[in-house]
Order: structure tokens, then C-alpha cells, then sequence
């Protein structure tokens, strides 16, 4: 298994905003056990965007949820910028987006981006002013009084997005966030997102199942193996950060898409 970055990082002294080590879980369901995720070794440091890539039911979306303390595992450890994923939660370390865009239908563009927030106790004017900073990030300025049914399944997304980012958490998991849009809505956000990454140098976690999406917003690419999910292979994608959409066009881009590739069959063990 190769974890090309992870030599640069040790180098450069900082330590993991994520660190598993031997990272196990099994669902106890009513028929058997399902094991969701095997012997996970990852460790992902500040500012790098990472993307968790493999065949459906492989584990991406547990492993996202158990670093966000949603899912316990049943053996090895992790940590969360040096904290348990309980006390990481608790701190607010992470913003969390999901496959889709599930904002509150009777709430406001703005009401909803605010609700977290209001959880923890922001006063109404450093809410607004927060706010409109994130819808504005985003590409929303304008619209908050809207409601998510007036918006594009695209624009919903981003209103996510900006709902995630509010308070502004270093890390940010999103769960196959443009999964369910069109390729055009889907390219214009991926170049949208890449942009927000380069502006606010936010760590990310980032479940796919799309190869060139992946290469295009990746620094590393985790490619995980069918259940019990493992990691086969971490790729690096080392593109630089300005990267215009017709980069998927170049011979580079390709060579780590082909790389990609080849992991997820030897993962899958077809040949
Ligand atoms: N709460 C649960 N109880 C029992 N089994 C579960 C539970 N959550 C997930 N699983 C199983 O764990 C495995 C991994 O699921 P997970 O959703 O993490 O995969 P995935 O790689 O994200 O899939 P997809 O790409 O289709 O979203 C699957 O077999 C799934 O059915």
C-alpha cells in the first residue's frame, strides 16, 4: 500500500487533522454481520483534499461517518485534530455535507445556512453577518430569502455547502455532494469548490465514485476495495492547485486517472 504524501508531511512536522490506525467496524444487523471497514490505516493533514474513492457499499460513506463521530467503530483508533471524534464533534471541528442537499423546505436559503449557528448560540447579528459572508463564498449573495424549492438542485447544494462552512470548522466531510447533478452542473461546481478549497485551505474529505472528479479536486486519492471496505491503494495527485477544467485533457491528468483506475480492479480483484 503507498501513502505518497505522507513522507512531505512527516517532514514538514505537522501532525494529522486525521489519524486511523487499524480502524474496524461491523454492523451488527438482524441476519449477520456486515463489516464495513477493515484494518483502515489514513492519516490526513491540514489543507490537503482527499478523496475517498470506490465500488458502491465499499465503506466511504461509514468511514466519513465515523470520523464525524456519527458511526462507532468496533476496533483500532482515531483521532480528530488530536481529540477523540466525540470530543471533535462537540468542538465543532468539522463541517458535514451531504449527498443531498437536505435543507429544511420551510425555512429560508439564509434560515437554513444559519441553523447551526443558532445552535450554538450566535447572536442574530454576527448570525446575518455570517450568513451573507458564506452565501456570498458560494456564489449565493442574493439569494437567502429564497426558499430551496425555488433554487436548482445546484444551487441547494452550494446553500449547503455554505451552511457547512458558516461556522467556520477547518475540516470539511462531504459525502458524494454533487453525486446527483447533471455533468455540466457538476464540472461548473467541482471548479467552484476547487476555488473555495485554494481560498479558505480548508481540509477535505471528499466520498466519489467519479474518477475524473476525483482527479480534478484531489491531492491524494484513497481507493478503497470492495466490503469489507480497505484501503487498496492512496494515490497522489499532484496537479498543483490552479487547475482549469481542461486539465482533464492533459496527459498528466489522464496518467492518474488510468493509475486510479487500475486500483480500483486490482481492488476488486476481476483479472
Ligand atoms: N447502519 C448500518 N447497518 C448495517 N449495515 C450498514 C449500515 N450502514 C452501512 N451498512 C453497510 O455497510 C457497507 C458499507 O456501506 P457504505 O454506505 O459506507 O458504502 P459506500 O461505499 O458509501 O456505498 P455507496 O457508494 O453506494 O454510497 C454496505 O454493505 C452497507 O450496506
Amino acid at each position: 500500500m503507498r501513502q505518497d504524501g505522507d513522507a512531505v508531511h512527516a517532514a514538514s512536522g505537522s501532525g494529522p487533522v486525521i489519524e486511523a490506525r487499524g480502524l474496524d467496524l461491523v454492523f451488527q444487523t438482524g441476519d449477520s454481520p456486515v463489516h464495513a471497514l477493515k484494518d483502515i490505516d489514513l492519516d490526513i493533514f491540514k489543507g490537503e483534499f482527499v478523496s475517498l474513492i470506490g465500488p458502491s457499499g465499499c465503506g466511504k460513506t461509514t468511514l466519513l461517518r465515523v470520523i464525524a463521530d456519527l458511526e462507532q467503530p468496533t476496533g483500532g483508533s482515531l483521532s480528530v485534530n488530536g481529540m477523540t471524534p466525540d470530543a471533535a464533534r462537540q468542538a465543532r471541528a468539522y463541517g458535514y455535507v451531504f449527498q443531498a442537499a437536505a435543507l429544511y423546505p420551510w425555512r429560508t436559503i439564509e434560515k437554513n445556512v444559519a441553523l447551526p449557528l443558532e445552535i450554538m448560540g450566535f447572536d442574530r447579528a454576527r448570525r446575518k453577518q455570517l450568513v451573507d459572508a458564506n452565501l456570498d463564498l458560494v456564489g449565493l449573495a442574493g439569494f437567502g430569502r429564497k426558499f430551496p424549492w425555488q433554487l436548482s438542485g445546484g444551487m441547494q447544494q452550494r446553500a449547503s455547502i455554505a451552511r457547512a462552512l458558516c461556522f467556520d470548522p477547518d475540516l470539511l466531510l462531504m459525502d458524494e455532494p454533487f453525486g446527483a447533478l447533471d455533468e455540466i452542473v457538476r464540472d461548473h461546481l467541482n471548479a467552484e469548490l476547487l476555488k473555495l478549497w485554494a481560498k479558505t485551505r480548508k481540509t477535505v474529505v471528499f466520498v466519489t465514485h467519479s474518477i475524473p472528479e476525483a482527479v480534478f479536486l484531489s491531492t491524494r486519492i484513497v481507493v478503497m476495495s470492495p466490503r469489507p471496505g480497505r484501503i487498496h491503494e492512496i494515490i497522489d495527485c499532484d496537479l498543483g492547485p490552479d487547475r482549469p477544467l481542461e486539465i482533464r485533457e492533459t496527459p498528466e491528468f489522464l496518467a492518474i486517472a488510468h493509475r486510479v483506475r487500475e486500483g480500483l480492479r486490482a481492488g476488486h480483484g476481476y483479472d
